[in-house]
């Protein structure tokens, strides 16, 4: 089934080429340490930025040549932060999310159906007239999350959109996205969280210094090796000893590399 495909796709310096196909109806992490390239690619997926060599290909067409509207009707893009200086209510901010469906001045109410379910989704009915100023860091996020979901586009980059989030979203955030999937969506988010990274991503797509080093399913990629390697910690995989699910224990970080500029904290 067409998703995203990236044919040889590069953004240097940023990011090396890379071919990759992403089908729909699965999620897809995009794994990596601080600056390896996570949020350059989903920017780079999500056509706001065009690579310098190669192509992205999203419903089997080249996402370049195509309009800004017909890419949101295929794409719903959260950026890594939500500004609190965006002068709209929650309920217009996720309203945003149906311009590539029907015409800005539509008043009807499947335009309101969606946003509604949407907010109701996220929880976020009690905020529904405050400024994006008024509410939360995780409250924002979940605004964002809400207008992708009003959007309805087959294709979600969403990059970090559990990073400000309590744990309890977190967990029915990653739940949603499955669900979202498990109806023929193609999820793709940017994650930091390796364990609910195992535990919730059908494929995972593992970037270091702009390149990637892996990229597959979780057996796949959740080797311990590779997870030292490119995380520079340890870690052990091991069977949940209640469902008995393979799960990643993160020890501590190992000594820093000759060379490598990690900061003590
Ligand atoms: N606008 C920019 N101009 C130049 N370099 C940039 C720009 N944005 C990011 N970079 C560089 O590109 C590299 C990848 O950045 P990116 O934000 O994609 O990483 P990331 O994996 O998402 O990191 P993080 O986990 O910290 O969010 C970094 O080295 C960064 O310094």
């Amino acid at each position: 089934m067409a998703g995203v495909r990236l044919d040889c796709a590069a953004y240097l310096p940023i990011l090396k080429p890379m071919s990759i196909a992403l089908d729909l109806g699965q999620v897809v992490g995009v794994i990596g340490p601080n600056g390896a390239g996570k949020s350059t690619l989903l920017r780079l997926m999500a056509g706001l930025i065009a690579p310098t060599s190669g192509q992205v290909v999203v419903a089997d067409l080249p996402l370049t040549s195509q309009s800004p509207r017909w890419r949101a009707q295929q794409i719903a893009y959260l950026p890594q932060f939500i500004g609190d200086d965006i002068p709209f209510t929650v309920r217009e901010f996720v309203e945003m999310g149906r311009y590539s469906r029907e015409s800005a001045f539509a008043q009807g109410s499947s335009r309101q159906e969606a946003v509604m379910a949407a907010v109701a989704q996220m929880g976020l009915e009690r905020l529904l007239d405050l400024p994006l100023a008024q509410i939360s860091g995780g409250e924002r996020q979940r605004a964002g999350i809400a207008r992708c979901l009003a959007q309805a586009s087959p294709v979600f980059l969403l990059d970090e959109p559990i990073a400000n989030l309590d744990v309890f979203y977190q967990l029915d955030i990653l739940s949603r996205l499955r669900g979202l999937a498990a109806d023929g969506r193609l999820i793709v988010l940017a994650i930091h969280h390796l364990e609910f990274a195992m535990r919730f991503c059908d494929a995972c797509i593992v970037l270091d210094h702009g390149a990637v080093v892996a990229f597959g399913s979780r057996d796949e990629v959740f080797q311990t090796e590779l997870v030292q390697r490119v995380f520079h910690i340890g870690a052990r995989r091991f069977a949940d000893p209640f469902t008995g699910d393979p799960r990643l224990s993160v020890m501590g970080c190992l000594p820093a590399k000759d060379g490598e500029e990690r900061e003590e904290s």
